[in-house]
């Protein structure tokens, strides 16, 4: 048992001390005994992920499943009907599943196993990445943007950046002693499948293919989440409702539920397919492809039972690059819908303000009065 500070506030409800406590991350705070969810993780009542009563049978009865895209079938003369699929998952979900994709089950197995033995470690061993730095090479955390957030969310997580990976991996956790050879492992493996799908999606947008290049030196983020077993899940979320950065999100999850996707108007439970990845759009990708394709809000729900574990890998351009709209993609009837962004600009924002779903995203549209028909 880990010694906090805990008073018992009004209604019962123990309420620890320090804010300092709660920073310490939900494991710790679980590991203390607790058995109801501090005032600090309570959300107001709209934000709470329970379901209507008469939505209930829809987001619970039939999880919807997203569309399955074979990456195998890429390489085959079916590529060109691959490619069809691959286009409508994008404008209609943002969201898809990728099976046959060439990493075997033991490599995912085996990240997914060193992440979770990090997650046992000691906190003292876990805090030593502790840090406020949003740009540094590694980053140990809780919540969404703990700097930023008035209710904290039930994850912990370990942040690896991946690029260049010689410059980074000595900053690397040196415990569990496989860490780094897992994660360079799987962090070369999972950018070669971005490359792929990305190929795939340039191809569809009519882009020239040369932006693939650029990727070679993109940003590449590997997040370990982790969400222990809450005790009153329907008064708090893993993650809010958010959007991602970059260009694609890769995820792996294990076979507990927990991830949903907001599609017209419904959160939707992801049903996880074992060995599979769920990709998503970003909001680079979003601006990039000049709105064709449009980042998706998504979340995480916790249960009271079991911990849930999930790896996110997001890719983007080299961190000085400019993300604009695609020359190709802008013209007379599409005209130009976002301004030019960089990832400098998306640090300082979540630095400066607490995220809120696609807010970053929204910052980047461009008035009305200034959409123009022209790239520049
Ligand atoms: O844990 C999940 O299923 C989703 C995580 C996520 O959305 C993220 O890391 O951005
Ligand atoms: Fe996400």
């Amino acid at each position: 048992m880990v010694a906090m500070d805990v008073v018992v506030g009004a209604g019962g409800r123990e309420e620890e001390t320090a804010d300092e406590n709660y920073v310490k991350g939900v494991r710790h705070l679980c590991e203390s005994g607790i058995s109801r969810v501090p005032a600090k993780y309570i959300l107001p009542v709209p934000d709470r992920p329970q379901v209507a009563p008469h939505e209930r049978k829809d987001n619970t009865g039939s999880n919807l499943r997203l569309p399955v895209i074979d990456v195998a079938r890429l390489r085959t003369p079916d590529r060109g009907r691959v490619l069809e699929c691959l286009d409508r998952a994008c404008r209609e979900y943002g969201f898809f599943q990728v099976v046959n994709h060439g990493m075997s089950s033991e490599a995912l197995r085996r990240i997914m196993d060193v992440g979770r033995r990090f997650f046992g470690l000691p906190l003292e061993e876990r805090s030593k990445y502790m840090t406020s730095d949003i740009r540094g090479p590694v980053r140990y955390g809780t919540s969404y943007n703990q700097i930023q957030d008035s209710v904290f969310c039930w994850r912990d997580f370990l942040k690896l950046s991946c690029h260049p990976l010689e410059e980074v991996l000595p900053f690397w956790p040196s415990a569990p002693m496989d860490l780094r050879d897992e994660a360079v492992s799987y962090a070369k493996q999972i950018k070669s499948l971005f490359c792929d799908i990305m190929a795939a999606v340039l191809e569809i947008l009519g882009v020239n293919s040369g932006y693939l290049e650029e990727f070679d030196d993109g940003t590449h983020l590997v997040v370990i989440n982790y969400y222990p077993p809450c005790p009153e899940p329907d008064l708090t979320l893993g993650m809010p409702p958010h959007s991602d950065y970059g260009f694609l999100t890769l995820l792996l999850q294990d076979d507990i539920k927990g991830l949903q996707v907001q599609l017209r108007g419904k959160w939707i439970t992801v049903e996880p397919i074992p060995n599979s990845f769920v990709v998503n759009i970003g909001d680079h990708l979003e601006i990039f492809s000049n709105g064709r394709y449009k980042s998706v809000l998504h979340r995480v729900v916790v249960n009271s039972t079991k911990p849930r574990m999930s790896i996110a890998s997001l890719h983007s351009l080299p961190f000085a690059s400019v993300v604009s709209p695609s020359p190709e993609l802008v013209d007379r009837e599409n005209p130009r819908l976002y301004k030019d962004t960089d990832f400098a600009a998306f640090l300082d924002y979540i630095s400066s303000h607490e995220p809120k779903r696609k807010s970053f995203l929204e910052s980047r549209k461009l008035p009305p009065h200034e959409v123009r028909s022209k790239s520049q």
